[in-house]
């Protein structure tokens, strides 16, 4: 998916892949990293999930990056946050009150933009990408990264065939190929085809969820 399209769906406000509570799995599954309070979470393609607030909350400093600046000036809104705004070569910064919120292109993070981080959040990120898409998202996270990170991935699993994405299937075997090297712990995985009424519509047949705990 490339930027425009993510454009359009902010600006028309077609926005279906927005909570408005926190993600339950999260609640439910965070505590499995075992992260202290401190350490620094990486959000990415974060767009104005209650899931930052979250972690935030639970006293993570929250790193994001997001295309859409209305998706950050609306978090910020929303969650009644005094951020300012600076500029830092491609990308602004939305920053204050423990958040870090960069705007701009995933694919031009660097090194030292994720140097804190110890944790990644993944919901509704890779699995918001093409296949080609989603190998160069992983690499460059990868790439970029400094060793020793978590990460807790949520990802979607049924028959790519029976609708088009976004959200795309990523199903187990990639995953394991993605992270080739890494540890990967499956924690949850349920039939959720039940709570995607639209999706059985649409002509899906299964659809699984799946929670991933993987690490360096
Ligand atoms: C499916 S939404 C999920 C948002 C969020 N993770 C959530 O759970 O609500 C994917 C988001 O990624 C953003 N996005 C897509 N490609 C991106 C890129 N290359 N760099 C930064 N953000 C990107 C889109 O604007 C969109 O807000």
């Amino acid at each position: 998916m490339e930027a425009e399209f993510w454009h359009e769906r902010w600006g028309k406000g077609e926005i279906g892949f927005h909570k408005s509570r926190p993600n339950p799995l999260l609640s439910r599954w965070w505590p499995a990293l075992g992260l202290p309070e401190g350490a620094t979470v990486w959000v990415p393609l974060c767009g104005k999930s209650l899931d930052m607030a979250w972690l935030r909350q639970r006293g993570h400093p929250v790193l994001g990056i997001e295309l859409a600046r209305s998706a950050l000036e609306s978090f910020a809104a929303e969650q009644q946050l005094q951020l300012g705004w600076r500029q830092q070569g491609e990308f602004a910064i939305s920053e204050g009150e423990g958040y870090c919120l960069y705007c701009g292109d995933f694919f031009g993070l660097q090194t030292e933009d994720v140097a804190s981080v110890k944790g990644i959040y993944d919901r509704a990120a890779l699995i918001a990408l093409p296949e080609k898409m989603r190998h160069r998202y992983v690499a460059h996270m990868r790439h970029i990264l400094p060793p020793g990170w978590q990460l807790l991935l949520i990802t979607l699993d049924y028959p790519q065939q029976q609708r088009p994405g976004p959200p795309f299937s990523v199903p187990d075997a990639e995953v394991r190929s993605l992270f080739a090297g890494c540890r990967i712990e499956l924690l949850d995985e349920q039939d959720v085809l039940d709570d995607h009424a639209v999706f059985r519509e649409q002509g899906m047949t299964q659809l699984q969820e799946r929670v991933y705990r993987i690490s360096t």
